[in-house]
């Protein structure tokens, strides 16, 4: 029996690889889960994952590839050679991304998103199916940079019709309403700077190709308002062999082509060692920055398009009459769906909330945080607990709402990518209002911490380094941890020793002075002429 133990052992993975290779739940720096996790090995890993909001996120993007035409002939006791009746391609479907007010970050979003394929022509001029669109919602505030493919182009939201009650809410992927918005899109392009693909008729069976192609801008025109949508020049379609037999079923074929698409999905799964390798790659390509940003609720962006679908043989008979010599290249060259374009692309958040808590680490932002509004973030008494910025909504008797960010623990020389460095101070840039969280007992019972006017300045002056102006935003000081013994004086010198910016003294912990802050805040969203702190009304000597 042991040769059966040794044919088995042989088959497994050898045991260091195992090791190696991490789970492909474990996520990464940028991901999110994919699949579930093991129980047990999940408890330990998920703090970590759900801890913050993922504000960046690499996608790539494919749309689906078209259908083919179906090369079909219809015999009959008077006609024994057979009459074209193979129907065309249905066109693959599209990967778009969708702006909703409801989504707060990338976490729930799929590293690679694929577009439906479109189905193949099928006997008796019976056109395939369309792919079905793949849409992905994202955050308002997205900002798309391209590292390969082709520049996304944002849907025009005309107005269609009326919303059927039949439709189901949220089934957005076949929603007729949807694909109406979509096909226009598609055919505003069109008739835009893009090239397409070029069907042709041949009237003229011994003329040149070229020629031939660009007299057929009625038949085209005719081509397009009836079936066919458009593609892309560069989704140059080679055909070497005939496609298929001739009456080919859709239930026959196959999705086929995107193997490679796939192959690398376990790129995107591993672990932060490979995600981060991808992002220097990326940061090595040529990216072309902010090529479209996502504002508005409702918008729509095409990211990868769905391959135009091939002809059928009754169309390409009918409308091009090929000549006998080239009429079996010619079918077996259009009757090929065409792929669908592929992208890829990074996603960045860029307004994350209308107020930022900017603290030192251990200033009590989280605490004040789960004070304001419902979030319930990691707290610990040691510094850096925050890693990602975590948002609270914060909603007024009037249903007001502001949405409140944690921003990562800032220190000195953050600036100059000391501590958590730059990655934090981005998500700054990302509020409107700052509100400036001040420890009040960090030099208190022996603590050996710095005074609070001081980490006002710090952390000012960290502001300023990073991007000049950043402090004139309007601006409040929560000071926290009034509980303390003797902070009280502390908040009385922070008074004295700081100017033109309102001051709140607040116990994060008990949440004592919180509804006054909550008022401050929305007396600076409202404010006309709201200050920014000026590091000259600041004295710390
Ligand atoms: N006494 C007192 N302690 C507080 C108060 N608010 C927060 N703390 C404590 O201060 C410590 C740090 O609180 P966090 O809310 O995690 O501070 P943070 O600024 O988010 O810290 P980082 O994640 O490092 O940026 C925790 O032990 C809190 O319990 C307060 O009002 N009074």
């Amino acid at each position: 029996m042991w040769w059966r133990h040794q044919a088995v052992l042989r088959r497994l993975p050898p045991l260091r690889a195992v090791a190696q290779s991490p789970p492909r739940w474990a996520g990464g720096a940028l991901g999110c889960y994919h699949g579930s996790a093991p129980e047990g090995r999940k408890a330990k890993t998920a703090p970590l994952q759900a801890r913050g909001m993922v504000d960046k996120f690499r996608m790539r993007a494919k749309g689906g590839d078209g259908g083919n035409g179906c090369v079909s002939l219809r015999r009959s006791r008077s006609n024994r050679v057979g009459k074209p009746d193979g129907g065309n391609g249905g066109k693959g479907g599209d990967v778009i991304l969708e702006c909703s007010r409801s989504i707060w970050d990338f976490s729930g979003l799929q590293h690679h998103m694929r577009g439906g394929r479109g189905g193949n022509g099928v006997s008796k001029n019976q056109i395939g199916t369309r792919g079905s669109d793949k849409i992905a919602q994202v955050p308002v505030g997205t900002v798309i940079h391209l590292v390969e493919g082709e520049q996304p182009s944002l849907v025009v939201n005309k107005p269609t019709r009326a919303l059927d009650p039949w439709d189901i809410p949220g089934s957005d992927e076949h929603s007729s309403v949807s694909l109406n918005q979509i096909d226009n899109a598609v055919v505003k392009d069109f008739d835009g700077n893009l090239s397409h693909r070029h069907i042709a008729p041949e009237h003229n069976t011994d003329g040149n190709e070229a020629e031939r192609e660009s007299n057929s801008q009625s038949v085209k025109q005719k081509y397009l308002h009836t079936y066919a949508k458009p593609t892309f020049s560069n989704t140059n379609c080679e055909v070497r062999t005939y496609p298929h037999p001739e009456g080919i079923d859709e239930k026959d074929q196959t999705e086929s082509g995107d193997e490679d698409f796939w192959e690398d999905e376990d790129e995107f799964d591993i672990d932060d060692e490979v995600e981060e390798e991808e992002e220097e790659d990326s940061d090595q390509q040529d990216v072309q920055y902010s090529v479209a940003e996502l504002t508005k609720p409702g918008q729509r962006l095409i990211i990868a398009r769905g391959g135009e679908g091939g002809l059928g043989n009754a169309f390409i008979m009918k409308e091009m009459r090929p000549s006998k010599e080239y009429k079996e290249e010619k079918i077996a060259r259009l009757s090929t769906g065409l792929p669908g374009t592929e992208t890829f692309l990074i996603l960045e958040l860029k307004s994350i909330a209308d107020v930022g808590l900017v603290g030192l680490p251990n200033a009590g932002k989280s605490t004040l945080l789960s004070a304001l509004s419902r979030a319930q973030p990691e707290i610990a008494d040691y510094e850096f607990t925050t890693l990602r910025p975590n948002i609270g909504s914060l909603t007024y008797e009037d249903y007001f709402s502001v949405k409140v960010a944690d921003i990562p623990g800032l220190i000195k020389g953050a600036h100059e990518n000391r501590g958590l460095g730059h990655a934090f101070l981005r998500h700054i840039e990302r509020t409107k209002v700052l509100a400036y969280v001040l420890d009040l007992a960090a030099t208190l019972n022996g603590r050996k911490g710095i005074p609070p006017w001081e980490q006002l300045q710090d952390l000012v002056m960290e502001l300023e380094h990073y991007q000049e102006g950043l402090t004139k935003r309007p601006s409040l000081i929560v000071a926290n941890k009034i509980d303390e013994e003797g902070a009280e004086e502390m908040y009385e010198e922070l008074k004295r020793r700081v100017q033109g910016v309102p001051i709140f003294p607040v116990c994060a912990i008990l949440q004592e002075g919180v509804p006054d802050l909550r008022v401050g805040l929305r007396n600076l969203m409202d404010d006309s002429d709201p200050q920014g702190i000026d590091l000259s009304k600041i004295s710390v000597e």
